[in-house]
């Protein structure tokens, strides 16, 4: 951030780039939801009084005599201006610079490099990032703050003020009173919000939840002006209760959305939610949200915003990264406990056995909440799960390795592509597959490949297509990593087709059993000599029956790393254990009928062999231009003979 003048104390400085574009989008994209910007005021107002309430609890001066805390609303017909005041914490010079004029998110640039400058598109993107309190800018044209931390001197107040266009001005004034007083200069067009009856209606839809009060001066008829003029009485206009703290019958839905919006700093409504006081050895009251969409930072594992603890209704933190394993680490909302003393730490948190009470207690709560939106009769919610799945799945799978006391819950909740339906749709769940199974079958299959076309596609597949199995197709990075840890399901065991010998046990008939046999012996000669033409590059050389089509594929060997695992921990600059691939070869296959009777180009033809059953598979050749000259060659003298 540059500064561009300075005269004493005024200055003035420039916003973020970020923030500029965050400014000229919100203003464009959101201007059909314009209310919303006194929803995020007041939020942050409020929030304010939360984080001055917990530092309190050490340093009671901070209160400077005043706890009862407030957000005041109030506004002047005549000079068109909104003022939104609370005597929350405050901000220090510093911190209005850092929070009113960049963006301190994380990927916040990849994000703003997302956009694609298609206005509704944006609008839906804007919302997932947040938009809090520059979406004053939506309604107003100039924003003025004034602020003081709370235990600073009156002499350290901070004037902030901007057209939101490229930039501020700050500047040192004197505060007698903490907290943070917001006045908006309304743009031309807005003089409806210059009413109370508007502003209440505003705040009884949005911030009704909001647990300190927010109060507005009362009104009274004046005959002689013939309007609504302003009391000296306060009026509040909230319920200022905590909303969870309420029985469940007296929240109407409406409330517990936008109870979310606040909670989550969302812009949208949350996908379903779960409310309840757990009483027994530890008490607490949970309520926990699942939003409807990935925040853009998701795979920033530092990234805030998670589940807020609050003790006997006292805030006590944000993103209380303990009441929530990391794998369910979307999940917004609150959890009151009655037990935890008030002046407790982090520290004190990664210790507590309440806290690890409360983390199994909500971790089964949410799960349980998955499972019954999966498993609905009803066709919303199951659609609602598949948006869940959708957003969401790639952390719950993360749960597999991590939660083993939750593991077979989590399982149930996995959705797969599989052959079934042959599209990348993951929508096919283990016990539908097992729902499908054949009537001799006793393993769940499944392939792993980089892409699901790779997977789809796969050579491995040929002899399940033929006999109508279906296979799992998994694609994505953590499959691997997910099926290491998922061995079985239901007493079903889950097996790669693409590892270890193919046992179809009762899936195969005598006859069939037979002819394996016996091609293995009549090709015995021929894979020895394929396995010595390849030497080191192949473990083994064995005829198969998995192919159908393909003349040869590579599998792994029980034990080994798949070829997909290797690849994987490759391009993620590790070292896979030094494993080496079993080369199957199909014997029905007229390439291999050919190879019996080869004898000048024989390497040649293994090595094509080889390499394309690699290739077939997904990976790549060590040497591609040996690869392409040989078959040119083989091309040649094929079209030669
Ligand atoms: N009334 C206030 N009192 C004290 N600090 C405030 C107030 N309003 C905003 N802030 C500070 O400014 C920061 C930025 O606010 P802003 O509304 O832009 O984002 P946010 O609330 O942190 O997140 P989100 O964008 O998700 O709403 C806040 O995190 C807070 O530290």
């Amino acid at each position: 951030m540059a500064t561009a003048t300075q005269d004493t104390s005024k200055e003035t400085l420039g916003f973020q780039t970020e923030v500029k574009q965050l400014l000229q989008l919100m203003i464009h994209s959101l201007y059909s939801n314009r209310e919303i910007f006194l929803r995020e005021l007041i939020s942050n107002a409020s929030d304010a009084c939360d984080k001055l309430r917990f530092e309190a609890l050490h340093n009671a001066a901070l209160f400077e005599g005043d706890s009862d805390f407030k957000i005041r609303i109030s506004f002047d017909k005549d000079a068109k201006t909104l003022t939104i005041a609370d005597n929350g914490v405050g901000m220090s010079r510093e911190e209005v610079i850092t929070n009113l004029g960049t963006i301190a998110k994380s990927g916040t640039r990849e994000f703003f490099s997302k956009l694609s400058g298609d206005e509704k598109k944006d609008a839906s993107l804007i919302g997932q990032f947040g938009v809090g309190f520059y979406s004053s800018f939506i309604v107003a044209d100039k924003v003025t703050v004034h602020t003081r931390r709370a235990g600073a001197e009156p002499n350290q107040g901070v004037r902030w003020e901007s057209e939101g266009t490229g930039e501020f001005t700050i500047e040192m004034v004197d505060r007698p009173i903490r907290g943070t007083e917001i006045t908006l200069h309304l743009k031309e067009g807005q003089d409806d919000l210059l009413s109370s009856w508007k502003l209440k209606s505003i705040i009884r839809k949005y911030s009704d939840h909001i647990v300190q009060p927010i109060v507005m001066k009362g009104e009274k008829w004046d005959d002689e002006k013939k309007e609504q003029v302003a009391t000296d009485e306060d009026e509040t206009v909230n319920q200022a209760s905590a909303l969870w703290a309420r029985s469940k019958n007296d929240i109407t839905d409406e409330q517990y959305k936008e109870f979310y919006k606040h909670v989550g700093h969302d812009f949208e409504d949350p996908l379903t939610w779960t409310h309840a006081r757990v009483e027994g050895k530890t008490e607490y009251t949970q309520l926990l949200y699942v939003p409807a969409r990935a925040p853009f930072d998701m795979w920033d594992r530092n990234a805030r915003h998670g589940v807020k603890l609050y003790v006997r209704r006292v805030f006590i933190m944000d993103d209380a990264e303990q009441l929530m394993p990391l794998y369910l680490r979307f999940v917004r909302g609150i959890v009151d406990s009655a037990d935890l003393p008030l002046n407790v730490s982090r520290e004190i948190l990664q210790e507590s056995k309440d806290i690890e009470s409360i983390r199994n207690g909500c971790t089964k709560k949410v799960l349980g909440m998955l499972e019954s939106l999966a498993n609905s009769e009803d066709a919303a919610e199951k659609e609602k799960y598949a948006k869940f799945w959708g957003e969401f799945g790639r952390v719950l799978k993360e749960g597999m390795g991590e939660d083993h006391a939750n593991k077979d819950k989590i399982a149930a909740l996995l959705r797969f592509a599989s052959t079934q339906a042959d599209t990348p749709d993951e929508t096919v769940s283990l016990a539908d597959y097992i729902g499908r199974m054949k009537p001799e079958q006793e393993k769940i299959y499944y392939v792993t490949a980089e892409t699901f076309n790779a997977a789809k596609n796969s050579p491995h597949l040929e002899v399940f297509r033929k006999k109508g199995i279906e296979v799992i197709l998994l694609s994505d990075r953590v499959d691997e990593w997910v099926v290491s840890h998922l061995t079985e399901f239901e007493g079903k065991q889950l097996v790669s087709v693409a590892k270890g010998g193919l046992d179809l046990g009762k899936l195969e008939d005598e006859a069939e059993k037979k002819e394996q046999e016996s091609a293995a012996g009549e090709f015995k000669e021929l894979t020895e000599k394929i396995a010595k033409s390849l030497g080191e590059r192949a473990k083994e050389v064995r005829v198969t029956h998995r192919l159908t089509d393909s003349p040869a594929c590579l599998v792994a060997d029980e034990h080994d790393v798949s070829g997909n695992l290797a690849r994987i921990l490759k391009a993620a600059g590790q070292k896979a254990p030094p494993s080496k691939p079993i080369l199957e070869i199909n014997p029905k296959h007229p390439v291999l009928l050919r190879l019996k009777y080869e004898e000048k180009r024989f390497d040649d033809w293994a090595a094509v062999l080889f390499d394309q059953a690699l290739l077939a598979e997904g990976g790549q050749l060590d040497d591609p231009a040996t690869f392409v000259k040989r078959m040119n060659q083989l091309m040649l003298e094929m079209s030669g003979s």
